[in-house]
């Protein structure tokens, strides 16, 4: 099976343009076949905040009333999506940007309302994901760039968490290549202490997963993150890997002990 390599950069690091800019150059140096999927929860945060329509959020996603949802839609498909692809264009990448509602790479559903009720968000249920679009992107020379928004078949465009896209994602190009997902953040990785950057816990497996969240060293943002990323090994990913950005080839590269691992049950 061939190699690919499916990234997820995170909203922190694209707020920062120097820490973007010097990751992208890392991602253009990714050898072979790669997807690159983006977030940009913090930069919607602003602009909303500048137009008075002010972030809520509960359990790491946003709750996605209409206003919200354009927000949404103009900053991850228009500016963040265009940024990025501007700029791998420019190292060379000749990347592609894309929504889920794109070539239907991403069908979802408006998540029923339960306790809460989190407006237009969309979950992509297990088996949606057709590989075959983006595979064919790949094998014409193209780097697919996607942005965190879906839709729902009917003409409704939906939000979805950005880390449940790359996992989704990454598990259905399993079923073609052997894949190894990277979720690139501004951390070195999982912490034991969230405020130590020196604490990083080198593997963890879903047992010892289910004891950190106990003890609320996981929190926030990182449980989506650390939710998806072992469904994603249970759904047919090879590897992987939470890291810095800026170590992004250190990891390609093999290294070990800078960053958490994932393992299997
Ligand atoms: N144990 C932990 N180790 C590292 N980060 C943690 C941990 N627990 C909670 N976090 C928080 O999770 C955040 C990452 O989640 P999130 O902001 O959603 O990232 P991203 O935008 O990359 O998806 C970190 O910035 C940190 O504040
Ligand atoms: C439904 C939901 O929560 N969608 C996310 C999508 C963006 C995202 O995931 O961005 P980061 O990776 O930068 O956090 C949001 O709007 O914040």
């Amino acid at each position: 099976m061939q190699a690919l390599t499916l990234i997820k950069i995170g909203g922190n690091v694209i707020d920062d343009p120097e820490a973007l800019a010097a990751f992208l150059q890392s991602y253009a140096r990714v050898p072979g076949l790669k997807v690159l999927v983006h977030g940009g929860g913090k930069i919607a945060s602003t602009i909303g905040i500048k137009l008075g329509i002010a972030p809520k959020m509960a359990q790491g996603r946003r709750i996605t009333d209409e206003e919200t949802l354009d927000v949404v839609t103009m900053v991850y498909a228009g500016l963040v999506n265009k940024r990025i692809v501007s700029k791998l264009q420019a190292e060379g990448v000749n990347a592609l940007g894309l929504t889920g509602a794109d070539g239907n790479i991403i069908p979802a559903a408006k998540r029923p309302v339960k306790t809460i009720d989190y407006g237009f968000a969309g979950d992509i249920e297990a088996g949606q994901i057709g590989s075959g679009p983006l595979s064919a992107l790949l094998e014409n020379g193209l780097f697919p760039v996607i942005a965190p928004i879906t839709h729902d078949g009917k003409g409704q465009l939906l939000n979805t968490n950005a880390d449940t896209i790359a996992a989704a994602v990454a598990e259905s190009l399993s079923s073609r290549y052997a894949v190894t997902l990277v979720y690139c953040f501004e951390k070195k990785g999982v912490l034991k202490d969230p405020e130590d950057e020196e604490s990083v816990i080198f593997a963890i497996n879903p047992e010892s997963y289910a004891e950190l969240k106990e003890k609320g060293i996981v929190s926030k943002g990182m449980i989506p993150k650390l939710d998806n990323a072992f469904a994603a090994l249970k759904g047919g990913v090879k590897q992987v890997h939470i890291c810095r950005a800026a170590d992004l080839e250190k990891i390609m590269e093999g290294e070990a002990y800078i960053s958490t691992r994932l393992e299997p049950a």
